[in-house]
């Protein structure tokens, strides 16, 4: 399905927050579609927070519109508020009553059967620990917990401003696997604010990339890591030799020495896969390979790394 025929769970227009004749959020605009995870990624200070909490109706814009589900924020609150889930920070949790407790206070709020409850809770996949009580959860079960509660209500779109902060490795692994099977078993929109790079190339399907208030790209992950050029670099034991051969390769300005054992270049997959076969016919030692797609190069470049060093 093409973007156009995909519903639209939350569309940005021209969005602007100025507080104290500082412009945080500059005219930014873009849409999520109904199935994805959308990616929302910029270094810390960026605006990332600002602009959920404009979206969410916590503050108000100084220009420009939010749609969620069709309804506008500013004029039509309740019903936009209706097709969102939302966590910003930790969710609110009572940590003395059990996980279904829990759930069950909010369903109740929300006038919602116990079988919505048992619906969430499988789709969180929290069946063995719902009855245990909060307090001897991990932040993990935690999370789970707040997004069963921000699904109670069945809403188009769920947000989540960084979830993963605090999380072990094997917390950011399942909660992002349980993200995922979200998105495609359900059809929601989720959209996910990070200030890691690697996160959001693993979670979503697309990315919109915040530096300064200001969007510098929207584009597929896929989009990204697979086309056009990557840095690759190279830790080999005779670098001077290496430089040489791939020079030879892919002319001597794609390449450059760094430090004593590396070397790297801007290089196509195909190019990439011609020099490292090139570095083994050679019988060059290769201790190391690595390659980054232009996400990183861009990133790197909007929180203060090098271009290609
Ligand atoms: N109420 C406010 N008054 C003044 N400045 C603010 C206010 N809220 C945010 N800012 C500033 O706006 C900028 C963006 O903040 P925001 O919290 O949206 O960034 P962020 O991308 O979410 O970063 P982080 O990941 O660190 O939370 C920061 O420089 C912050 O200091």
């Amino acid at each position: 399905m093409n973007d156009k025929q995909r519903p639209v769970a939350l569309s940005v227009r021209n969005l602007q927050k100025t507080i104290r004749r500082r412009t945080i959020v500059k005219n930014i605009t873009f849409d999520v579609f109904a199935g994805e995870v959308f990616g929302f990624l910029g270094p810390n200070g960026a605006g990332k927070t600002t602009t959920i909490r404009m979206i969410v109706g916590l503050i108000k814009p100084t220009a420009g519109h939010v749609l969620i589900g069709g309804h506008d924020v500013q004029k039509d609150f309740l019903e936009a508020m209706r097709c969102v889930g939302c966590i910003v920070e930790n969710p609110e949790l009572y940590k003395y009553m059990t996980g279904w407790q829990n759930l069950e206070h909010f369903a109740r709020m929300l006038d919602l059967p116990d079988e919505r409850i048992d619906e969430v809770v499988r789709l969180v996949r929290m069946e063995g620990r719902i009855h245990d009580k909060v307090k001897t959860y991990s932040l993990g079960m935690r999370q789970r917990l707040g997004i069963a509660q921000a699904l109670l209500a069945r809403p188009k779109l769920l947000i989540l401003d960084e979830p993963t902060n605090g999380l072990d490795p094997a917390g950011i692994r399942e909660l992002r696997e349980f993200i995922r099977h979200l998105a495609q078993a359900e059809g929601l929109a989720v959209f996910v604010s990070s200030h890691m790079l690697a996160e959001v190339q693993m979670m979503c399907d697309r990315v919109a990339i915040l530096s300064n208030g200001e969007i510098v790209k929207v584009a597929t992950v896929e989009e990204i890591v697979h086309t056009g050029t990557n840095r690759v670099e190279w830790t080999v034991d005779s670098r001077d030799l290496a430089m040489r051969l791939l020079a030879e390769e892919v002319g001597a300005d794609r390449v450059e020495p760094l430090g004593d054992n590396k070397l790297v270049a801007l290089l196509t997959p195909e190019q990439t896969a011609a020099c490292n076969q090139l570095l083994i016919e050679a019988n060059v030692k290769l201790y190391g390979v690595q390659v980054q797609g232009q996400l990183e190069e861009l990133f790197l470049q909007i929180t203060g790394g090098d271009s290609i060093a």
